[in-house]
């Protein structure tokens, strides 16, 4: 094509996937052109992972001075002034900003375009008046929040994760939409750090892919700490009148009731951004709004892929590196590659954190897979008792014969602990080399040891326990 410029890899979009997409390649020696509407960093940078994780531990300290006579140390109400809290949340954004930098891409040798493109032709693709013609194209264009078409939404201010951040004004009561990962994370920390929150999901527990176990003590815990939950509920209507927002709920057994706040976060899931890409040019085929995807994270135009969120299903951060990556392979030296879709590890940072890898007991049963399931408590964890953290629990999936198939989380630090279980399942341990391994005392991780030994327990039968006895000689 005439005037278009010439690239061997062209990126829309420049969140986790697309800054990795493009930064490997343009270090592998491929020229590369990255197109971003907003600011490079994408979700995670700016209104998704470090504003709420950078909110979460605010309001864990706020918990903390409230909490302060269960470590001897006299408490007191914290004073909290929001507006200072999101300063620290755009200090932390600024400074973990440079990362993502225009500058710094540039120097990796990666050509960065501020601007709204559109595929002008299969290959071609036109922003800012500039055609650009490339071998291969990433679409990483990450998604939004979806807001879902009930009654009055319409006429209703609400906040999304792309406003919260931003706020300015204290939060005298919260509404939220969605018990899902944004959900609790941001309930949690709202109501830790003064606000009071009500949280309503048409789902019949909090975090509906984890088990109900699990959630179950999430929702205990979020009882206990005052933020009100309302499970199964039906969302009727919503009103807005007098500086309030209104909502009609319906419960199976309650019937119908009104709750109101002053405020309004809508965390109901996402939507891919696809809209004005021009795709229609391109044969890029859709699927109810969805891209159509094979095992290369190639669309039915053979040489333009997706990654990240836009791709999924896995909405991470990690997730959309790993897809990048993928991509990467495929697109520029043709070595087939696919997207891993089994044992994907994530973590949800509520207080107790609950993190996830492989199999859940949910899915062991629905599959009809012949499994055990062991747990073991954090109360009988010393260093879990040294610290007064003991909500929650680990629980592992095996095979009958303790192969490993997948391992839960629920408590402190669990984001961190899960790590030795997600090696563990892409190395296809069993419990037994869990238990065999020496886990330092006292650490929060030999919680991952002593789960493990509960399978080598169940092993030693009252039958086999005489066996040995009798081997042996012992006399107990
Ligand atoms: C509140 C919240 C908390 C989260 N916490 C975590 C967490 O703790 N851990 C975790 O792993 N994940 C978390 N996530 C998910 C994580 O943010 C996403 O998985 C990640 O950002 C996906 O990266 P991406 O590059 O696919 O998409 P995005 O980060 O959304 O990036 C897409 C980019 O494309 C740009 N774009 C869109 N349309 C166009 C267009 N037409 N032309 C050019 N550019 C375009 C956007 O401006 C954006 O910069 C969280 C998400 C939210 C909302
Ligand atoms: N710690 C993390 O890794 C983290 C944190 C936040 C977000 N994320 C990612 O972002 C994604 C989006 O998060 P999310 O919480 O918005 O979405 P989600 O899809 O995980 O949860 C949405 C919740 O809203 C409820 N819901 C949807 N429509 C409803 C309606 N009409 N009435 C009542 N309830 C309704 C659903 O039942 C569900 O529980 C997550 O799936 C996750 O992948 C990750």
């Amino acid at each position: 094509m005439r005037n278009a410029t010439e690239y061997d890899l062209c990126v829309i979009g420049g969140g986790a996937a697309g800054l990795v997409a493009a930064a490997g390649a343009a270090s592998l020696g491929a020229k590369v052109l990255l197109v971003e509407k907003r600011a490079l960093g994408g979700d995670c940078l700016h209104v998704g992972c470090v504003p709420s994780k950078t909110l979460i531990h605010s309001a864990k300290v706020a918990q903390i001075i409230r909490d302060a006579e269960r470590f001897g140390i006299a408490a007191s109400t914290p004073v909290i002034d929001l507006s200072k809290v999101m300063q620290r949340v755009r200090r932390v954004i600024a400074q973990i900003e440079p990362n993502d930098s225009p500058e710094r891409f540039a120097g990796l040798g990666v050509d960065v375009v501020f601007g709204v493109g559109q595929f002008t032709g299969p290959n071609l693709f036109t922003v800012n008046g500039r055609q650009v013609c490339a071998k291969n194209f990433v679409i990483a264009t990450g998604t939004g929040p979806a807001i879902p078409p009930l009654p009055g939404v319409e006429n209703i201010p609400y906040l999304t994760n792309e406003t919260l951040f931003a706020v300015k004004e204290p939060i005298p009561h919260l509404l939220v939409l969605g018990g899902g990962p944004i959900g609790c994370e941001m309930a949690q920390s709202l109501a830790r750090l003064g606000s009071r929150v009500t949280l309503f999901d048409l789902a019949p527990r909090l975090l509906p892919r984890e088990d109900d176990d699990m959630s179950a003590v999430l929702y205990q815990q979020f009882k206990q700490e005052g933020v009100d939950v309302h499970l199964g509920i039906k969302v009727l209507k919503f009103e807005y009148a007098n500086g309030e927002v209104r909502v009609l709920l319906e419960h199976p057994q309650q019937g119908q009731y009104r709750l109101s706040g002053s405020h309004l976060l809508i965390a109901a899931g996402r939507k891919p951004n696809l809209e004005n890409l021009g795709l229609r040019l391109t044969g890029v085929e859709l699927d109810n709004g969805r891209l159509i995807l094979d095992a290369r994270l190639r669309t039915s135009n053979k040489n333009i892929y997706a990654c990240g969120d836009v791709a999924g299903p896995y909405l991470f951060t990690h997730m959309a590196e790993h897809q990048a990556g993928v991509v990467l392979k495929n697109a520029l030296f043709h070595w087939p590659s696919k997207a891993r879709t089994r044992n994907i590890p994530w973590c949800t940072y509520t207080d107790p954190e609950l993190a996830r890898v492989g199999l859940s007991e949910t899915e062991a049963v629905a599959q009809g897979i012949t499994h055990r399931v062991y747990r073991f408590p954090f109360a009988d964890i010393d260093r879990a008792v040294t610290a007064d953290e003991t909500v929650g629990m680990s629980k592992i999936i095996t095979t009958p014969r303790g192969k490993l198939l997948g391992a839960c989380i629920v408590g402190p630090q669990a984001g961190e602990l899960i790590a030795e279980y997600v090696l563990a399942l892409a190395k296809g341990m069993s419990a037994a080399d869990l238990s065999n391994t020496i886990h330092i005392y006292p650490t929060l991780a030999q919680i991952n040891r002593r789960v493990a030994d509960q399978s080598l327990k169940e092993a030693l039968t009252p039958q086999r326990k005489r066996w040995l006895k009798w081997l042996f000689g012992l006399r107990g």
